[in-house]
C-alpha cells in the first residue's frame, strides 16, 4: 500500500478511475431517472388513453341510445335505488349497465306506477319487470304468511319456467318465496307450495285460474302487482276467457299492473279490462326504422310448394354444424318432419303442444345447452324463450301475422351485438306477405337458391313414406293439419287454402298423390271459390261440379271435404 501511496501517478490514476466511476454512476442514475420519467409519462399517456377510450365508450353507448340501434343504456344499475340483496344478485348475473327498457321502465315501476313496456326481442324485459317486483315484495316485508304479492303471467309453460328461473336468481339473497304454476305439471305439489305462501308467483293462465278457483289456502287478497309478459298474446282470443276470470278474481284496489311485450298492445279495449291507472307507455324502439335486431340478417326464398321439404332438407344438411330452429304451423307437422328427418339420418329435437310437459321441458333445456343442432317447433317456442346462440331461424310454414314473425326471429341475435340469421319460406302465391312485413318495418332480402343443387331424393322419400306405416300415418296427419292451419290463417287474402295446389302440397309431404284426409273447412270456401273463379279463374280446379279439384279423368288424388 505504502508503495502505492508514494507513487503520485498511481494516485492520479486512482483519482481518474474514481471520477470515471462516479460519471458512470451518475450516467446510470440519470438513465434510471429518465427511464422512470419515461415510464411515468407513458403511464400518464395510458391513463389518458384509457380515459379517452372510456369516454368514447360512453359516447358510443349514448350515441347508440340516441340512434336507438343498440339495446344498452349508459345507466348503471347502481345509479337507481335498488336494495342490497337485489343489487348483489344482479352483480352475480354479471350485469352492470341497464338495457334501455330497464333504464326507462324500472324507475316508474319502483314508484308504483302502471307501465306498458315495449322493446325489441332479447332486450332484457324480464329483468325490467322482475327487479321492481322483487323490490316491492322486499320493501313491504312480504313473508310466506302474507301469501302472493306479485303474479307474473306468461303465455307458454317454457317461458314461465324460464321467468321463474330468473326470479329465483334475483331472489337469491332475499327471504321472499317463489312459486311456479304451469299446465301439464303436478298440480298437487304446486298447490302445496301455494298454500305455504309463494310471494312471487309465475304461471300460465289456465293453471293459474285453476289454483285461484280450487286451491285451498291460496292467499291472493294481498296482491300488490300483476305483471303480464307477452301481453298482446295473453290478451288475444285464445286466453280471453281464462284472463277474464283471472282479472275478476284478483284484487284491483291498490294493485299495480305492468304489461310487457316486443309487440305491445295499444288496443283500448284490451287495456280497459285491466283497470290500469294512468299507465305510462314506454316504447324504447319508437321511431326506429326497423323493429328487429341490428345483428339479424333476414331473407326469404320463393319455393314451389312441391319443393319445400327438399329445400329444407338440403338447407339442414348443409348447416349441420349450426344451431337452428325451424317453425311449423302445427304439432302434427313438427311430429312428422322430426320423424322423417331422423329416418333419413338428420338428428333433431322437436317441441310442440301435444307432447307431455316433461318431454317438452327436457327438450327445451337440452336445446338451450346444445352448441349445435336442430329444433323443430310450433309457435309454442316463438315468444320470450332465451335460448343461447341460435344461428338460424327457419320459418318453414309462414307465421300467422308479421307480429308473430318478429317474435319467431327474435329467438336469435339476442342481446347487445349478437348476430343471427333468419330464413322465411314462401310459395309464389304467398309473396304478398312481404308487403306486410315491410309495413311492419321488417327488412327482408330475397335469398336465391340453385334448384339444380337441391338433393334429388323426392322419389326415395315418396317410397319411404309409402312403405312405412307409421311414417305414412304421421305424414297424413301432418298434411291434414297443414291444410287446416292454412285455412285458419288470419291473413286469408294471402294464405288462402283454396288456392293451394294440393298435388304440390302432397309432394312436399312426400306423397306421390294427395292422400285421403278428413277436413272441416269452412263453408265460406265455396263462396270464395265462386268469387275467385269470376275474377281469375280456378287455379286448383275446385268448382261446384268438381268439389275435390280433380284434374281430369286420370286424376287419382283423393281429397275429402266435410
Ligand atoms: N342489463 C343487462 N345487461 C346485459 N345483458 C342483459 C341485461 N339484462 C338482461 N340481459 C340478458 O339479455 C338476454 C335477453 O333478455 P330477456 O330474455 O329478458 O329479453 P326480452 O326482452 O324479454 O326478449 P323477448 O321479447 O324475446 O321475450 C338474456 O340473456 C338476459 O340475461
Amino acid at each position: 500500500m505504502a508503495e502505492v501511496e508514494e507513487n503520485p501517478n498511481i494516485v492520479v490514476e486512482e483519482e481518474s478511475i474514481k471520477k470515471k466511476r462516479k460519471r458512470k454512476r451518475d450516467k446510470k442514475n440519470k438513465m434510471v431517472v429518465e427511464k422512470e420519467q419515461k415510464k411515468e409519462k407513458e403511464n400518464e399517456e395510458d391513463d389518458e388513453e384509457e380515459r379517452e377510450v372510456d369516454d368514447e365508450l360512453k359516447a358510443e353507448i349514448k350515441k347508440e341510445m340516441k340512434s336507438g340501434s343498440g339495446i344498452m343504456s349508459a345507466e348503471l344499475f347502481s345509479s337507481i335505488e335498488i336494495s342490497e340483496p337485489t343489487m348483489k344478485a344482479i352483480k352475480d348475473m354479471g350485469f352492470e349497465y341497464m338495457t334501455q327498457i330497464q333504464a326507462r321502465a324500472i324507475p316508474p315501476l319502483l314508484e308504483g306506477k302502471d307501465v306498458l313496456g315495449a322493446a325489441r326481442t332479447g332486450s332484457g324485459k324480464t329483468l325490467a319487470f322482475l327487479i321492481p317486483a322483487v323490490e316491492l315484495l322486499y320493501h313491504v316485508h312480504f313473508t310466506p304468511r302474507n301469501g302472493t304479492g306479485v303474479v307474473v303471467i306468461c303465455p307458454t309453460r317454457e317461458l314461465a319456467i324460464q321467468t321463474h328461473a330468473v326470479a329465483k336468481d334475483l331472489l337469491k339473497y332475499h327471504s321472499q318465496t317463489l312459486g311456479l304454476v304451469i299446465g301439464g305439471s303436478a298440480r298437487r305439489a304446486e298447490a302445496e307450495r301455494i298454500a305455504k305462501g309463494a310471494n312471487l308467483l309465475v304461471g300460465t293462465p289456465g293453471r293459474l285460474l285453476d289454483h285461484l278457483r280450487n286451491t285451498k289456502g291460496f292467499i291472493y287478497k294481498n296482491l300488490k302487482c300483476l305483471v303480464i309478459d307477452e301481453a298482446d298474446r295473453i290478451l288475444e282470443a285464445n286466453f280471453e276467457e281464462d284472463m277474464q276470470q283471472i282479472l275478476k278474481l284478483l284484487p284491483k284496489e291498490g294493485r299495480q299492473t305492468a304489461l310487457f311485450s316486443a309487440t305491445q298492445t295499444k288496443k283500448v279495449e284490451d287495456l280497459a279490462r285491466l283497470s290500469l291507472t294512468a299507465p305510462i307507455y314506454i316504447d324504447v324502439d319508437d321511431g326506429r326504422r326497423r323493429v328487429t335486431n341490428e345483428g339479424l340478417q333476414q331473407g326469404y326464398c320463393v319455393v314451389p310448394s312441391a319443393r319445400r321439404f327438399i329445400l329444407l332438407y338440403s338447407f339442414l344438411k348443409r348447416n349441420l354444424s349450426k344451431k337452428i330452429m325451424v317453425f311449423f304451423s302445427s304439432c302434427n307437422s313438427v311430429k312428422f318432419h322430426s320423424e322423417l328427418l331422423r329416418y333419413i339420418k338428420i338428428e333433431c329435437h322437436d317441441i310442440h303442444g301435444k307432447q307431455k310437459q316433461q318431454k317438452r321441458t327436457s327438450t327445451f333445456f337440452e336445446f338451450c345447452e346444445a352448441k349445435k343442432g336442430i329444433l323443430l317447433c310450433t309457435d309454442v317456442a316463438a315468444r320470450g324463450l332465451d335460448i343461447p346462440a341460435v344461428d338460424w331461424i327457419v320459418q318453414f310454414d309462414p307465421p300467422d301475422e308479421p307480429k308473430e314473425y318478429i317474435h319467431r326471429v327474435g329467438r336469435t341475435a339476442r342481446g347487445e351485438g349478437a348476430k343471427g340469421n333468419a330464413l322465411l319460406f314462401l310459395i309464389p302465391e304467398e309473396l304478398q306477405f312481404l308487403k306486410y312485413l315491410k309495413a311492419a318495418k321488417v327488412p327482408v332480402k330475397e335469398y336465391e337458391f340453385d334448384h339444380k343443387k337441391l338433393a334429388n331424393v323426392q322419389s326415395l322419400l315418396e317410397k319411404l313414406v309409402a312403405n312405412n306405416y307409421y311414417l305414412n300415418q304421421s305424414a297424413k296427419e301432418a298434411y291434414r293439419s297443414y291444410l287446416l292451419s292454412y285455412n285458419s290463417h288470419s291473413m286469408k287474402e294471402i294464405f288462402n287454402v283454396h288456392r293451394l295446389d294440393l298435388q304440390a302440397v302432397a309432394s312436399s309431404f312426400c306423397f306421390s298423390n294427395p292422400p285421403k284426409v278428413h277436413l272441416n273447412i269452412d263453408s265460406n270456401a265455396s263462396k270464395f271459390r265462386q268469387k275467385k273463379r269470376k275474377v281469375e279463374g280456378s287455379r286448383n280446379g275446385f268448382s261446384e261440379g268438381n268439389p275435390y279439384g280433380k284434374k281430369g279423368g286420370d286424376d287419382t288424388r283423393q281429397f275429402v271435404r266435410y
